[in-house]
């Protein structure tokens, strides 16, 4: 996939570049006196709001429809800023377009389906309009790369991810788990494709987003797409996570901004003998990690011999919760050391199911 950088669809972009505004537009008003106090933030270059919303139930705010798209074009008009909308179909296409939109995003319960996101891109061919991709709701990296490149496909280059969270169906802080590593993993697949954070949806509520907007700038991220309202205790829609542009203006001046590469030569060096501290103990890990598979392959040949399954449930509690102490004594947080022995376990549990079965290993 071919990706233009932001800077090169938006001049002189400063990082982050902050996209802000309604979750839904509501009225003329609303819209208008929104935009005006969010246009005193400089960093802000993109008003967003939802013309059509996707609700989970019928009977809620399902927006304001085509009426909010002229809207759009009298906060451009004004403002200068420039304006972005979700689209979920090629009637939505069709109408953005006329109305002069000048970004579109596709929604996170749209990128889940692909004939949806392949309509979209098919409305969109010959256009060459930005057009912002959000993560799926589910953890599936493979079906949002899928979405992106479906985009791609009809001839944009212009294309950015932004990341709104997970829906894991965990209860958590966070209204959508961040997974910080899925878009982390998507930015080194493909290193050109800006990566936009929406901390609202991950956060679900006003008081965590300035957080989550620092984790996405620690995480690199090219920009940040805050709900902002006028007046967000009466929003129609996401009332909880919507700040007012007083508020978004704080978030953005709080921020720490880091680079990836130090400027001085004596910081280049201490990172260097630090990374290569990081280098061989990574060596260590994997050397242990390869004798303790040596360990599980003998228990495995001995557990043939017996027919004795591969997993052992009661073994493996056992196992966990002594790790989880261990790791808390060294200072290790559980949800890390948790996630390292489900790993280690579920490989374990594959190499000796390939053994008791005398499947062949590549299997
Ligand atoms: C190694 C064994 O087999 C499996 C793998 C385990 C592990 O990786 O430590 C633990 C329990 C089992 O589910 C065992 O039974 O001890």
């Amino acid at each position: 996939m071919d990706f233009l950088p932001l800077n090169k669809w938006l001049p002189n972009l400063k990082r982050p570049l902050v996209i802000a505004g309604p979750c839904s537009a509501e009225s003329h008003d609303q819209m208008l006196s929104t935009a005006r106090e969010i246009a005193k933030i400089p960093d802000v270059r993109i008003f967003r709001a939802g013309i059509w919303k996707p609700r989970t139930r019928p009977n809620c705010f399902e927006g304001v429809g085509e009426e909010g798209l002229k809207w759009l074009s009298d906060v451009k008009a004004e403002t200068g800023l420039l304006t972005t909308t979700e689209v979920a179909n090629t009637q939505h296409v069709e109408l953005a377009l006329k109305h002069g939109v000048d970004i579109l995003w596709i929604g996170a319960r749209t990128t889940v389906s692909p004939f949806a996101v392949q309509e979209i891109a098919d409305a969109l061919k010959g256009t060459n309009i930005p057009v912002m991709v959000k993560n799926p709701v589910n953890q599936d990296l493979a079906l949002w790369i899928g979405a992106l490149e479906r985009i791609a496909g009809s001839g944009i280059n212009k294309i950015a991810a932004i990341h709104r969270g997970f829906s894991t169906g965990d209860t958590s802080k966070y209204r959508n788990l961040p997974l910080w590593k899925i878009p982390i993993e998507l930015k080194s697949k493909f290193q050109d494709l800006p990566i936009i954070c929406d901390p609202s949806h991950i956060a679900g509520k006003r008081d965590l987003i300035a957080y989550v907007c620092q984790k996405a700038m620690d995480a690199d991220m090219e920009g940040l797409m805050v709900e902002t309202h006028i007046d967000p205790t009466k929003a129609l829609s996401d009332a909880a996570q919507q700040v007012t542009p007083e508020a978004l203006g704080a978030i953005i001046e709080g921020l720490s901004l880091r680079t990836e590469f130090g400027v001085d030569r004596t910081f280049e060096q201490e990172l260097d003998a630090l990374r290569g501290q990081v280098d061989r103990v990574d060596q260590e890990i994997l050397e242990a990690l390869k004798t303790r598979t040596e360990i599980i392959k003998k228990i495995g040949e001995a557990k043939k011999e017996k027919n004795i399954m591969p997993l052992q449930i009661q073994r493996m509690d056992e196992l966990m919760k002594k790790r989880i102490d261990l790791g808390k004594d060294l200072g290790l947080t559980e949800t890390f050391v948790k996630d390292i022995y489900d790993t280690i376990h579920s490989e374990s549990v594959r190499i000796q199911s390939q053994i008791v079965n005398d499947f062949d290993s590549k299997k």
